[in-house]
């Protein structure tokens, strides 16, 4: 099975970085095509697979192609690769907004499409994507994308329609925990914490809470209310939370991120 990336960016790194080193597939089996030579050398530096400057020969020679460009990109690609992607690639594309009736309108309607939402974690397999199929993809091409990729994290089907909050949620949402890992690591320094103990630890933390979420099925509440003390330091920690307005800004930031992927799809 060949998997070809049209774009070597920072997803399509992320992505066959995390399928090479799983064994969905071997480096031999990958190649991306980039306009940017340094996306081109970082790509086959991190995955050891082969890039080229023609998107179409990519394309040619790729059982599934994924587009991995900017979705502004998008349009040019699309024009590019028509007459070459036909129903005997499985096309997938990670484009944020961009719907499945921009691939059929330019392709054509007798192309096998997906769409699917990743995030960066895919590199280390704890990827979150959701996906959804258009087109003639078939049940086949659906199983064969959840297994991809679930070899490198977690993958739900879910209706076209959702996968604008899903990318405000799960696509974006590393680097709204980035931020809240930096800030907590910020506030350990605050208190007198060294630099790196403090960002191990409050990386740590997140990762253990994320899998006692996972792992216990409890609800998030429960499992807060287990940490907080009657009258003890948690409950100080959550009241400043409260008053800044944490919960509400997280929800805002779904809200945003979810609002300029419906935006981007407008665009393309
Ligand atoms: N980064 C993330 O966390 C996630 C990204 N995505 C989606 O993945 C896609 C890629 O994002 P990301 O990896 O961050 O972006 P990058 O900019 O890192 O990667 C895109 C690459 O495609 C290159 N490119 C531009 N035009 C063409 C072309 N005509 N043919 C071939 N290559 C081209 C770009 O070059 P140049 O820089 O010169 O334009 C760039 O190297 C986007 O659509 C994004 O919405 C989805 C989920 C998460
Ligand atoms: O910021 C972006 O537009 C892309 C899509 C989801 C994550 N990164």
């Amino acid at each position: 099975m060949k998997v070809g990336f049209i774009g070597a960016g920072r997803m399509a790194t992320a992505l066959a970085g995390g399928l090479i080193s799983s064994g969905f597939t071997s480096a031999d089996n990958v190649c991306a095509s980039d306009t940017y030579e340094s996306a081109r050398e970082k790509f086959n530096q991190e995955t050891g697979a082969d890039t080229l400057t023609s998107n179409i020969t990519v394309a040619e020679q790729s059982d599934i192609v994924i587009l991995a460009v900017k979705p502004q990109q998008l349009p040019g690609v699309l024009q590019e690769l028509k007459g070459t992607i036909t129903h005997k690639q499985l096309l997938v594309s990670i484009a944020a907004g961009s719907p499945l009736a921009l691939f059929l309108e330019t392709l054509g309607d007798s192309i096998r499409v997906i769409r699917v939402m990743p995030n960066t974690p895919c590199l280390v397999k704890q990827g979150a994507s959701a996906f959804a199929r258009g087109g003639k993809a078939t049940e086949d091409d659906a199983s064969l994308v959840d297994s991809l990729l679930s070899t490198v994290g977690i993958a739900v089907e879910v209706p076209e329609s959702q996968l604008d909050a899903v990318t405000g949620l799960s696509g974006s949402g590393p680097a709204y925990v980035y931020q809240i890992i930096e800030a907590l690591s910020d506030g350990g320094v605050r208190m007198g914490l060294p630099r790196h103990i403090a960002t191990q630890l409050a990386a740590q933390t997140v990762k253990g809470a994320a899998e006692m979420v996972l792992e216990t099925g409890e609800h998030p509440g429960a499992l807060k209310d287990a940490v907080t003390s009657p009258g003890g330091t948690t409950i100080a920690g959550i009241h400043a939370l409260e008053s800044g307005g944490l919960r509400s800004s997280l929800m805002n930031a779904v809200a945003a991120a979810t609002q300029r992927s419906i935006e981007l799809g407008k665009k393309s």
